[in-house]
């Protein structure tokens, strides 16, 4: 059986202007306001007054957890939460156990995603074997798997052998692959609790400074220059980083790079309340690294925003600092953070929203069947998000499995209202819909795509 079709009315577009979308056959076709024919007589209504279509959300930088940490986060859980926050696409992070470094976990992980139904799950591989940082994983196999993986990363930990990260982008390039390196000198961040400064030495928790992770984008920038393959920074978070990396594009070395929701929002002085919802790995930063990431986003220096979302248990979070895990929850709130930091500012456009969240994250991914813009014959991947309304972030705005967001409690804008994948719905009037009926959604949408 296929899936129902569907008709959103008077969506606005991130140009402004307002449209319906037939939504058919796993499709969408932009149609005048008040048509009506035989396709869309049959077809669903949806009011979109006052929702922006933003293309279906892409994230590079997700913890999905499964196989091995399922009581954080299992790929059903997390992609779900993607769902939440308009999400259609997530790529999923190797920090898993086993770790994601052999083509049967990709594949797993891969076909996790395909069975939930609610996001495309596209794995990323370990680039060292159990990231231990000591010998290259099985990277052409992952590559040339089912899974195709397309971005390496350790992220967690980062690639600190000079030598062992040359041929690792040697490596990837033979396929267009990136290295997405999680930046942190080990040497200069031991047992490090929060960002180096005067803060650090007034609450008495140990320093991260800034050069640990500038040192190590100077290098592979470099590095990425003279292999000339792709490089893709994880998580910037400081002033400096931003610099170096604008240097960078400015010698025309191809690097591309991400800022979290969370580096664009919040700063150290949270660390006061020794919360640790509020420890994170790159730690929250000063006021002018946030401005110097929201200035980078706008001029292109940072191309997108990726969530780093890092499900955890409450136990390995209410703990005293020093022993909590780092991170935190991202994908339901990504959008409402970017509203706060980036468009009731005035300096990022929902046009803009929609390159640095969907288009770059694809482009970067290199994700197959990926469209950002609303033309004929596009796929159905799509959010309505609804800017105008403005409400406290709470538990039932998380659809994962943790909770370990730094927003609950806090008012945030917009609310996403609907998310199609595949051209059905995984959220439907603020609700995510239920596993079952996505799960049925994706089968149908499988068998369409076999026998169509
Ligand atoms: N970003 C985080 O704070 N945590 C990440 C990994 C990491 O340490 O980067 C996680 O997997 O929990």
């Amino acid at each position: 059986m296929s899936n129902p079709s569907y008709l959103i009315v008077g969506a606005t577009l991130v140009s402004g202007e307002r449209t319906d979308l037939l939504v058919q056959d796993a499709r969408l076709t932009p149609v005048a306001p008040n048509t009506s024919n035989s396709n869309t007589a049959g077809a669903i209504r949806i009011d979109a007054e006052g929702l922006v279509a933003l293309p279906g959300l892409v994230d590079l930088h997700t913890h999905l957890r499964e196989p091995g940490f399922e009581q954080s986060e299992t790929v059903l859980t997390g992609s779900r939460a993607a769902a939440a926050g308009g999400f259609t696409s997530v790529f999923a992070m190797a920090n898993t156990m086993p770790v994601s470094d052999t083509a049967g976990v990709v594949e797993q992980v891969m076909a996790l995603g395909d069975d939930a139904g609610f996001a495309t799950v596209r794995p990323i591989g370990a680039v060292t074997v159990g990231l231990a940082g000591e010998r290259l994983s099985e990277i052409g196999a992952m590559a040339h798997s089912r899974a195709q993986v397309r971005v390496f990363s350790d992220d967690g930990k980062c690639i600190h052998d000079s030598l062992l990260m040359r041929r690792a982008l040697e490596y990837v390039k033979t396929f267009d692959g990136v290295v997405a390196q999680h930046a942190q000198d080990p040497r200069l961040t031991e047992n490090a609790q929060m960002n180096e400064g005067a803060l650090s030495s007034e609450l008495g928790l140990k320093g991260w400074p800034a050069v640990a992770e500038e040192s190590i984008i100077a290098r592979d920038v470099l590095l990425a220059e003279h292999v000339g393959a792709r490089l893709h920074v994880c998580h910037v978070s400081t002033a400096g980083s931003v610099e170096v990396i604008r240097w960078a594009k400015s010698r025309g070395i191809v690097v591309t790079a991400e800022a979290t929701p969370h580096h664009l929002l919040l700063t150290e002085d949270l660390v006061r309340s020794y919360d640790a919802r509020y420890k994170v790995n790159p730690p929250l930063r000063r006021d002018e690294d946030v401005e110097a990431l929201r200035a980078g986003l706008a001029d292109g220096t940072i191309d997108i925003i990726a969530t780093d979302h890092a499900p955890h248990p409450t136990e390995s979070k209410e703990s005293e600092w020093d022993a909590a895990s780092f991170g935190m929850v991202g994908l339901e709130s990504a959008l409402s953070v970017a509203q706060t930091a980036l468009v009731d500012t005035g300096l990022l456009q929902w046009a803009d929203i929609a390159r640095v969240l969907s288009q770059k994250p694809a482009e970067i991914g290199r994700l197959a069947d990926h469209s950002h813009a609303f033309e004929p014959g596009a796929p159905a991947n799509f959010t309505l998000y609804d800017p105008s309304s403005s409400s406290t972030f709470d538990l039932d705005r998380l659809a994962g499995k943790s909770t370990n967001s730094p927003y609950l409690g806090l008012t945030l804008p917009g609310r996403v209202q609907y998310t199609f994948h595949h051209g059905y719905p995984t959220v439907l009037g603020g609700t995510v819909v239920d596993s079952t009926t996505v799960a049925a959604s994706a089968a149908a949408w499988k068998a369409g795509r076999t026998h169509g």
